[in-house]
């Protein structure tokens, strides 16, 4: 099969183990720089140019967009799908799960535990918003952050009304979220594939961190998920309808809470915790679909 990966960098781990997989498994592997494509556009014929020329006879396509080009990246899958391109993860699930409020609704609604979380349009009421997750300690979220950055924790009420009148104040969009003590710094990552947790990893803040990405220090052990954990995991990847999806859970005492859901996650860390080869799993899914 000719395959193409949608990925900005070649070096990256999880695109070079996804060409090294898929290659020993006979197909061709293309990495096309989404940023870098073009899209005609007209009737009935949709193209996707790459450095000059045509992109033709694609069986299937796996993106690995990066938050900070979710609008383009996104366009390219969509006019993959218009040429009826099989796509290890949909344009729509993409958009979705980029928007981390969008995602809590969808998430709450499929009944799946969260952590209670406030949104409101830069409440001058600090004081209410605050009361509604139940007081501090309190953790507070740019809406647009990743790997760990724009995640704060305010530890008493005054720290928390200044730190949100602060971000109201530079308009920043930001969610409240009541604080899990007892996940002491950690979080579950289950990596799913089509509907199976195909590696599960816990995430460990470094020491005086309650933090858990790799990205702050954080280090990543292989663990086996209870049932409860697997299901959440499951449910939280098909509600988003993703096949591609790295579920992050905070243990609880009430069960499994979910944080986010992630639809381009990487491949190195699951695969250094758990000794699994994660691509093969991701390539198995594409050859089964784009048959
Ligand atoms: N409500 C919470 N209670 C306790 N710990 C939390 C809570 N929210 C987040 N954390 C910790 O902070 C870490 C970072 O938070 P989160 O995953 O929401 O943001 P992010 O990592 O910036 O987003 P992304 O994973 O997209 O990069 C989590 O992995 C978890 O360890
Ligand atoms: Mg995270
Ligand atoms: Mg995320």
């Amino acid at each position: 099969m000719k395959l193409v990966i949608l990925s900005a960098n070649p070096n990256l781990y999880s695109t070079k183990r996804l060409v090294e997989v898929g290659e020993k498994k006979g197909h061709e592997m293309m990495v096309v720089d989404h940023t870098k494509c073009d899209l005609v556009i007209e009737k009935k014929k949709p193209i996707v140019i790459y450095k000059g020329k045509e992109l033709t006879d694609i069986d299937g396509v796996i993106p690995r967009i990066g938050a900070s080009v979710t609008f383009f990246g996104t366009a390219v899958v969509r006019q993959f799908e218009m040429m009826k391109v099989f796509t290890a993860t949909e344009s729509q699930a993409l958009v979705r799960s980029r928007d981390k409020l969008r995602s809590l609704q969808i998430l709450s609604r499929a009944s799946l535990g969260l952590p209670k979380t406030v949104f409101s349009n830069y409440s001058k009421d600090v004081s209410s918003v605050i009361d509604k997750v139940g007081g501090a300690p309190l953790v507070i979220k740019l809406l647009e952050g990743t790997q760990g950055l724009g995640v704060v924790l305010a530890d008493n009420r005054n720290s928390a009304e200044s730190i949100l009148e602060a971000f109201n104040g530079l308009q920043a969009r930001v969610i409240v979220q009541e604080f899990i003590k007892e996940a002491k710094g950690a979080d579950l990552r289950a990596f799913v594939v089509d509907g199976v947790v195909v590696g599960a990893m816990k995430r460990q803040g470094k020491e005086g961190e309650f933090r858990s990405n790799l990205h702050r220090g954080g280090s990543a052990e292989i663990i086996e998920l209870t049932d409860e954990e697997e299901n959440a995991a499951l449910k939280a990847a098909r509600v988003m309808g993703l096949g591609v999806a790295g579920v992050d859970m905070l243990q609880s005492a009430r069960g499994p809470l979910i944080l986010e859901v992630n639809s381009s996650p990487g491949l190195e860390g699951i695969e250094r915790a758990t000794g699994k080869n994660i691509a093969l799993q991701i390539i198995k899914y594409v050859e089964r679909n784009a048959e």
